[in-house]
């Protein structure tokens, strides 16, 4: 065998190369290599630090719900939360950095071009590794219209040190509604440009409507099939030119239009790796059309939603893949899904559409502003559906609720491994819990 540097070397360390303390600590060469973050998207610039941001927001929120016996008023300070947001989210990258080269793994700073199949350009060093796997994700789309570059992308808005008055969101996905929740909690007036008259179209559309409806009330504007055409400044303040001539001035605009993969400037074509918009192609074993380089997380054109959970679970699977302790393909697991409003959309299995749309499912609705422990709170948007297959196997779930991220992880033992009637009685949760209301459906 060639004398390679590494056994193993990642291009990104973001989650699609946790796979590499697997490799490490089964005694292989590891190497990742990082041109920005150790930690990538989620940890810097995605969920962990969006969430120090929606913390404020879940507790005025709830002390909201509870104004008949909570006395005074919580306000959100931006300012010192962004504060709070960089104390924690800051040191993530080097307590990172610090692990991993404590389990082995080389970590190397630049941009990894790709030479050839076993040879990686990092900023005019050569590295060698047996196996590569790509694990480069993705970077936010900027609409294609006139003045794109005066819009302001998710990582901007999560670095915003004053939180402007005023916000133009392009695009009701999960960011701009993400996103929109936290601004107009914080105090900003919020617009949101929607593609069509859709929001969180990945998610049950009358919980994504309630959803709507709720941050209406709250003052957020929706604009249905904006067809934003383009933005131009005079000063600090921007206009937004949408419909049939209308236009909107603005302090910020935040384009949320989605993200697509970052496959330029790399080397991918002079090898002749296949991509396309979506990705890079792989196969059941997350193989690029060149064997020895795999692709893991956002980078990949695979039926796995660009999440966090899928880019580990891939990672991981190639890990066990090249240790050869599996020599199967990648499995179909259950990625469950949630986005981050308030209340919190989450999901996993089968979705209610595709439930309602086939006679091998029951779909049963429950209202959760019923159950005591979500009136202990005030919940008056608390909403759930079970789908159970013929069996009566819990084969999917949704529910809108403020805890409807614990909601769903609870049932997922019983969705993942398909658990039987008896096998469900078996587990006794804790009372009084979610876990406990939502098992009790079963
Ligand atoms: C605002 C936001 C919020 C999100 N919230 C959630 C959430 O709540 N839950 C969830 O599950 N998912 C969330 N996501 C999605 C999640 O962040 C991604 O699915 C996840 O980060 C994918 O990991 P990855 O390793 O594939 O890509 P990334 O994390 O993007 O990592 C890729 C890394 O590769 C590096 N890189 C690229 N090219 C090169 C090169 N040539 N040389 C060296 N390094 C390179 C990049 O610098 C980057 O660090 C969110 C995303 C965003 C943008
Ligand atoms: N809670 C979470 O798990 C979470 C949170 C944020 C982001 N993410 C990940 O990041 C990805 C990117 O998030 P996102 O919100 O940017 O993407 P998205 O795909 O969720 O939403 C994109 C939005 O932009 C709209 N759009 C597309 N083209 C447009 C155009 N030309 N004009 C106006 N609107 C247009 C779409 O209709 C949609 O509403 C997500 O798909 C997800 O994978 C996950």
């Amino acid at each position: 065998m060639a004398n390679y540097d590494y056994d193993v070397l990642f291009i990104g360390a973001g989650h699609g190369s946790d796979g590499a303390p697997l490799l490490a600590k089964a005694g292989y060469r590891v190497a990742k290599v990082e041109a920005e973050r150790v930690g990538g998207t989620c940890t810097n610039w995605g969920c962990n630090a969006k969430l120090v941001l929606d913390g404020p927001v879940e507790l005025t929120r709830q002390q909201e719900r509870m104004q008949s016996v909570v006395n005074g008023n919580l306000t959100p300070d931006w300012a010192a939360n962004m504060r709070y947001k960089h104390a924690v989210i800051d040191p993530l990258a080097n307590g990172l950095e610090n692990k991993f080269t404590n389990l082995g793994i080389d970590m190397l700073h630049g941009w990894a071009t790709l030479k050839d199949a076993h040879t990686v350009d990092i900023d005019g060093t050569q590295k060698t590794a047996d196996q590569i796997v790509i694990a480069t994700g993705l970077h936010p789309n900027q609409i294609d219209v006139p003045g794109t570059e005066l819009a302001h992308n998710s990582k901007d808005f999560l670095a915003l040190t004053d939180l402007p008055d005023d916000i133009v969101i392009v695009g009701s996905g999960y960011i701009a509604m993400e996103f929109a929740t936290i601004a107009n909690q914080f105090g900003a007036n919020v617009t949101v440009m929607m593609h069509g008259d859709r929001a969180l179209r990945k998610f049950y559309q009358p919980y994504a409507e309630a959803i709507v409806a709720d941050l209406t009330k709250r003052g957020v504007q929706f604009v249905p099939t904006a067809n934003v055409s383009g933005f131009t400044q005079d000063g600090h303040r921007f206009s937004v030119a949408y419909g049939d001539g209308q236009t909107k001035t603005t302090d910020w605009i935040l384009d949320a239009t989605g993200r697509v993969p970052n496959v330029a400037g790399y080397g991918l074509d002079e090898l002749g790796i296949e991509y396309d918009r979506h990705g890079i192609k792989v196969n059941d074993h997350l193989q690029t059309n060149v064997s020895n380089i795999f692709a893991a997380g956002d980078i990949t054109d695979t039926k796995y939603p660009n999440l966090t959970p899928s880019a580990t679970f891939q990672s991981k699977y190639i890990a066990r893949f090249i240790s050869g302790e599996t020599a199967a393909p990648i499995e179909d697991p259950v990625i469950p899904s949630v986005t981050f409003t308030s209340p919190r959309i989450a999901e996993a299995g089968v979705s209610i559409a595709e439930a309602t749309a086939s006679d091998e499912y029951q779909v049963v609705f429950a209202d959760l502003t019923k159950d005591w422990f979500r009136q202990v709170d005030h919940q008056h948007l608390a909403q759930q559906a079970l789908v159970f297959d013929r069996k009566h196997h819990l084969v999917g779930a949704t529910e809108m609720s403020e805890q409807a991220d614990t909601a769903i992880n609870s049932l997922l033992p019983a969705i993942a491994l398909q658990m039987t009637p008896k096998q469900i009685q078996s587990i006794i949760p804790l009372f009084p819990s979610i876990t406990h209301e939502v098992w009790k459906k079963l």
